[in-house]
């Protein structure tokens, strides 16, 4: 007799920020946000299979820049959840990543995002979203949008959500660098940079919410904006070239996604992207380069994956 072997397989998406505006550091070392998230078609997969333990394998591109430990953000999310509900039993997780690895794209966070889902799925635990979204937040700020997707609002550290009205699809190429940028060291260098930061207010993003509303891409590439950029530029000052090509190719709008160093170029329509990807690639101003649209779907089960 075959014994049925049961796996469950979640995709989470990784994100740009639209707008990102960064205030001053909270007592508690993390920064007050106003960001507009936007969920793109690049995947993190994760597969969760019966195991004695808890544990982790990753493949894909970059894998070996991540830990593969405790550390790895995929298995911190199954401990965590196996706390919270008291189960005991072990897991074995699969994280298949495309989403470039200290890309400022929030790879870390999908797979803690996809995680959380594959293992409340397989273990039946069936929190309520809003319960892995907290559990979440204790992980990486971005991890409550990663579940949610589509396009949304951030507050507070980024991790307080209110989803936005979005027409239409956005076509984006993004130029990446396989050195990545740590994420703290960019806030870091952002205070360096910016003694008095003003408190985010979301009066700035009524414009290019309206944009959003309206499925206006033209205005929305004009009204993309990082408030990490500098810094992101002060610490690779070589993206600035990759940041001209783009625009030179006719790029609606260019930002650094995140902390960076991932360059996103907003192009008028999926073939538009192409040629911008093309563009960095020709100039070889970047490692590699992805094109993908957006919004997307936030963390969610595949269909059929339920039992092999
Ligand atoms: C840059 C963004 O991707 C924008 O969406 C996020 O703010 C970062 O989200 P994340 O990578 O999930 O961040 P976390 O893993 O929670 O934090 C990593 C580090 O980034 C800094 N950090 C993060 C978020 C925030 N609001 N303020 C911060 O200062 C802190 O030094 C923190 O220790
Ligand atoms: N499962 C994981 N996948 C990717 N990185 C992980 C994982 N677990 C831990 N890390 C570590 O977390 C750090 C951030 O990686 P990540 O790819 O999330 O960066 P990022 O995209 O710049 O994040 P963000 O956009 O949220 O700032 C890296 O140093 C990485 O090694």
């Amino acid at each position: 007799m075959r014994l049925a072997r049961r796996e469950v397989r979640v995709r989470a998406p990784g994100k740009v920020n639209l707008s990102l505006r960064v205030g001053p550091r909270d007592p508690d070392g993390y920064h007050r946000l106003g960001t507009v998230f936007q969920a793109v078609s690049v995947y993190e997969d994760v597969a969760a299979r019966a195991a004695d333990t808890l544990r982790v394998t990753v493949v894909g591109p970059g894998a070996e820049r991540v830990p593969a430990g405790e550390e790895n953000l995929a298995l911190r999310a199954a401990r965590l959840l196996a706390e919270h509900t008291g189960i005991a039993d072990g897991i074995q997780l699969r994280v298949t990543k495309a989403v470039p690895v200290a890309g400022g794209m929030a790879g870390g966070s999908a797979d803690a995002a996809a995680a959380l889902l594959a293992c409340d799925a397989f273990w039946g635990t069936a929190l309520p979203r809003e319960e892995l979204a907290e559990l979440g937040a204790t992980l990486g700020a971005d991890v409550p949008f990663l579940l949610m997707g589509q396009t949304a609002v951030g507050t507070g550290r980024g991790d307080l959500l209110t989803p936005a009205l979005s027409r239409g699809e956005y076509h984006w190429a993004f130029g990446i660098q396989e050195d990545g940028l740590p994420t703290p060291a960019v806030f870091d260098e952002f205070d360096a940079l910016t003694p008095d930061p003003r408190i985010p207010d979301l009066d700035s993003e009524v414009a290019l919410l309206q944009a959003l509303r309206a499925g206006d891409a033209v205005a929305v590439g004009t009204l993309l904006h990082n408030d990490l950029q500098a810094a992101a530029l002060e610490l690779r000052p070589d993206l600035v070239e990759t940041l001209a090509v783009a625009e030179d190719a006719g790029a609606l709008g260019v930002v650094i996604s995140g902390s960076g160093p991932t360059v996103a170029a907003l192009g008028r329509s999926r073939q538009h992207a192409l040629a911008l990807a093309a563009a960095m690639t020709a100039a070889g101003v970047v490692d590699s380069v992805l094109t993908a649209s957006g919004p997307v779907h936030g963390a969610r089960v595949l269909p059929g994956s339920d039992v092999l």
